[in-house]
């Protein structure tokens, strides 16, 4: 068969692809992703007592559901919303915060923080907070103060206050969660997620998403961040932009003996003579994602799309840039996009909605920078 002889941009070798790098250690986290890991973040009795507390929470929890072209899924594992108490000033913040949808349909009021939960809170905003104040920040990651009568906020300055938190559980290792980057619709551009891990090590795994204009020169890399229990790990601003994360399905999985027994079971276990363990192995790991709902991003500001629904904003993750970006720095680049959220639900029928977000037309701020190169 004739073929036509070969261009010249045809016969480039293609992007070298390296195998997948496993971040074992705080040092390689922060060497190669927009990350950090922190290990033995809680006091241990702490870590102990929300692991036991969560379990039980959890088991009113539930798979969530949603339609992919024409099926329902179901997300294999379980999942939990809450809302800080504090975070509520007043009555209408209630009653918006009850209005928070999830896969375009509408979810229940969210429970509030557990004790349990808004002590380790308390020691998870420092940490992220000491972190924060050693990074220079994007032009559009959030600019105000978010707790103006915080006394401290004069001392040390906060520049982070988690006021709501997303729990997983996965049950064994089969129980999973896909390839993603986190929803913007209330955390706006350039989130910082606080992710604390809790029983038994996943692996949390990381995969870049190259633009469209350097594929043909780098291939994406993925990179796998083993989590023990009691560690924190902080996605940074452009970590939703750049990169989607999972936690893959394992094999083999370590069984978990808690530090302490659950409050009020004073025995032993019956294999404690052969094995040494004072708990029982547990098979769960539980996550808890502590993040800031921007006051620039309420849900009474959030585009409803032709549906009816509240749109998602979603950032342009292959970043397309137009002939007068070429060359620019990626950060002051990045566009974002309002888009109809309803066919996760609705039979997988949504509408044609789709807006390039525009800081400044839709009035949001301040910001941490000078936006006038990003607003579009
Ligand atoms: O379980 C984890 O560590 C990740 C969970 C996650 O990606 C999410 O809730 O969006
Ligand atoms: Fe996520």
């Amino acid at each position: 068969m004739l073929r036509p002889p070969k261009s010249k941009e045809s016969s480039k070798p293609p992007p070298l692809k390296f195998p997948p790098l496993t971040l074992a250690t705080p040092e390689l986290v922060a060497k190669y992703v927009p990350c950090t890991m922190h290990l033995s973040v809680l006091p241990p009795e702490l870590a102990c007592r929300l692991y036991y507390a969560m379990l039980d929470h959890s088991e009113s929890w539930q798979r969530n559901k949603w339609w992919l072209f024409d099926r329902v899924v179901e997300s294999p594992h379980r999942t939990s919303f809450f809302v800080r108490h504090s975070s509520l000033a007043d009555e209408e913040d209630a009653q918006e915060a009850a209005q928070f949808w999830y896969n375009g349909r509408p979810t229940p009021p969210p429970d509030y923080f557990p004790p349990e939960m808004e002590e380790a809170c308390r020691y998870i905003e420092r940490v992220v907070n000491g972190e924060l104040r050693k990074r220079e920040r994007y032009p559009l990651e959030w600019g105000g103060d978010p707790d103006q009568n915080e006394e401290a906020a004069s001392k040390e300055k906060i520049i982070w206050k988690a006021n709501v938190a997303a729990s997983n559980r996965y049950e064994g290792g089969s129980e999973s969660v896909g390839f993603h980057s986190d929803q913007l619709t209330y955390l706006g551009p350039y989130p910082t997620i606080a992710s604390l891990s809790l029983g038994t090590t996943r692996v949390f795994r990381l995969r870049e998403v190259v633009p469209t204009d350097e594929k043909d020169k780098r291939s994406a890399r993925t990179y796998n961040i083993p989590l023990p229990n009691n560690s924190l790990t902080i996605m940074y601003a452009s970590c939703q932009e750049r990169f989607k994360h999972s936690i893959p399905p394992q094999t083999v999985i370590e069984p978990f003996h808690p530090a302490f027994p659950r409050p009020g079971e004073d025995n032993l276990p019956a294999d404690f003579e052969s094995t040494g363990h004072i708990t029982p192995a547990y098979n769960a790991r539980i996550n808890i994602t502590f993040r800031f709902y921007r006051p620039d991003f309420r849900p009474s500001s959030i585009p409803k799309c032709l549906c009816g629904v509240p749109c998602i904003l979603r950032p342009d993750m292959k970043n397309r840039y137009t002939q007068e970006e070429k060359g620019k720095d990626r950060s002051l680049v990045q566009k974002y996009w309002w888009t109809c959220y309803a066919g996760a639900q609705n039979d997988g029928k949504g509408c044609s909605m789709w807006r390039v977000m525009d800081v400044k037309a839709e009035g949001r701020g301040p910001f941490a920078g000078n936006t006038e190169i990003s607003s579009t």
